[in-house]
């Protein structure tokens, strides 16, 4: 909608950043506009081939400034830091006239200070954006067009913006089928910190506790069930992108570091005080605000996990991705947890759907009688 209010069927979209969510937003770009020319950027040559194998874009490089130069509009798909040290390069380069810029990073303040520094006075709109959606699985191989279905897309307005530019990119970023919200930057990177940033600490800090104490005890961690999985998933998130949100939002992070902390001190009194009843208090309202908050549920599920317990032996984990050779199964990540040390390791198979993993699970069951479960 640029260039005088005309719509633009001709517009090269740049995705710099071909991971999770970039290489998410390609292929759902992709599929809104067949007429875009797409384009991505990335640093690693087997994402850029696998993007072209499976259609994602039309068009990859490991040159940024020749893309950048050439586009209408780019998303930046980095950690927030390096988000912004591209923002800086983009700041040097002869960019087209109008050219609109957005970014999908977990924060939003930080980068559009950094935007309005770099580019006022220039003919370049700059709007933030945030998918509240993901998963704790990193790269284009995990990437799905459906990811951001029906979670809160947050587009965060700034001084080189307008109304039209949001509805613009709304537009480019329809056939995610994501529900478009706009909000300032200080009101974003407060509410995701209560809601995503936090949560992220309390997860790896809970992780580094059960290890903490397996020091003494070191069959606890064979007794983490539901619950603990549940409550740390996403400690498996990447460090590099998780470190850099939180230097990204410290005040806002640390505010509930605080307050939770708060929290923690009184159940801890009441528990002391043997206050049973206030004790069930604490969990019923619990209980019920969890049941009442509209949680999205996500394209998470489009992770499917099997675990199949294997014997030490080298040739194991052959044998068992041996079954699955000719049923073209979609898997998306191998891993082996050594959890049950001298006995057997567990290995983790991620699929990338159900009927994959049950085809799997059922070509275990026929061929070995190693324990399997999802
Ligand atoms: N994963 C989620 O759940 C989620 C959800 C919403 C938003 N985000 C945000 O999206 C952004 C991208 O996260 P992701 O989940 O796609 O991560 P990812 O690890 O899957 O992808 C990161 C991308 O950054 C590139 N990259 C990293 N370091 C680089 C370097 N030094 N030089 C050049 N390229 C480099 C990688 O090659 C990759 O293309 C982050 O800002 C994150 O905060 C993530
Ligand atoms: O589902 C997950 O694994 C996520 O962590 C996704 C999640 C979150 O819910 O906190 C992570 C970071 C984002 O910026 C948005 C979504």
């Amino acid at each position: 909608m640029s260039k005088g209010g005309q719509i633009m069927s001709n517009k090269t979209i740049l995705i710099a950043g071909l991971g999770l969510i970039g290489g998410s937003l390609a292929r759902a770009i992709k599929a809104g506009h067949p007429e875009y020319h797409v384009t991505a950027y990335n640093r690693s040559q087997a994402p850029r081939d696998f993007a072209m194998q499976a259609k994602l874009v039309d068009e990859v490089s490991d040159d940024f400034e020749q893309l950048a130069v050439a586009a209408d509009v780019i998303i930046l798909n980095f950690p927030v830091q390096l988000s912004i040290k591209f923002l800086e390069t983009l700041a040097n380069l002869p960019l087209k006239p109008d050219v609109l810029i957005s970014d999908s990073g977990s924060t939003k303040q930080e980068i559009i200070n950094s935007a309005e520094k770099l580019f006022s006075g220039q003919a370049v709109r700059f709007v933030g954006g945030h998918p509240m959606a993901g998963s704790h699985k990193t790269g284009v191989i995990a990437s799905d067009a459906l990811l951001f279905e029906n979670a809160y897309y947050i587009l965060t307005p700034s001084p080189l913006s307008k109304p039209e530019d949001l509805a613009e990119l709304k537009l480019i970023l329809s056939e995610t089928h994501a529900k478009f919200i706009d909000l300032s930057a200080a009101e974003h990177d407060a509410m995701t910190a209560v809601t995503s940033h936090f949560p992220h600490v309390v997860a790896a800090a809970l992780v580094n506790n059960a290890d903490d104490f397996s020091d003494k005890m070191p069959f606890t961690k064979n007794l983490a069930a539901g619950g603990f999985r549940d409550m740390t998933r996403i400690a498996e998130s990447s460090p590099d992108m998780w470190a850099e949100i939180l230097m990204s939002n410290p005040d806002n992070v640390v505010d509930q570091i605080d307050q939770f902390t708060d929290k923690l001190q009184a159940v801890k009194s009441l528990i002391q005080d043997k206050q049973s009843d206030a004790v069930w208090q604490f969990f019923d309202q619990a209980r019920k605000l969890r049941a009442q908050m509209p949680i999205h549920k996500g394209a998470m599920a489009n992770f499917y996990d099997l675990f199949i317990s294997i014997p030490d032996k080298s040739d194991a984990i052959h044998d068992v991705l041996g079954y699955f050779s000719c049923h073209h199964l979609s898997i998306i990540n191998i891993k082996i947890n050594e959890t049950r040390v001298e006995l057997n390791g567990v290995l983790q198979i991620t699929f990338k759907t159900k009927h994959d993993l049950e085809t799997a699970e059922g070509l275990i069951k026929a061929n070995t009688d190693y324990d399997v479960y999802q």
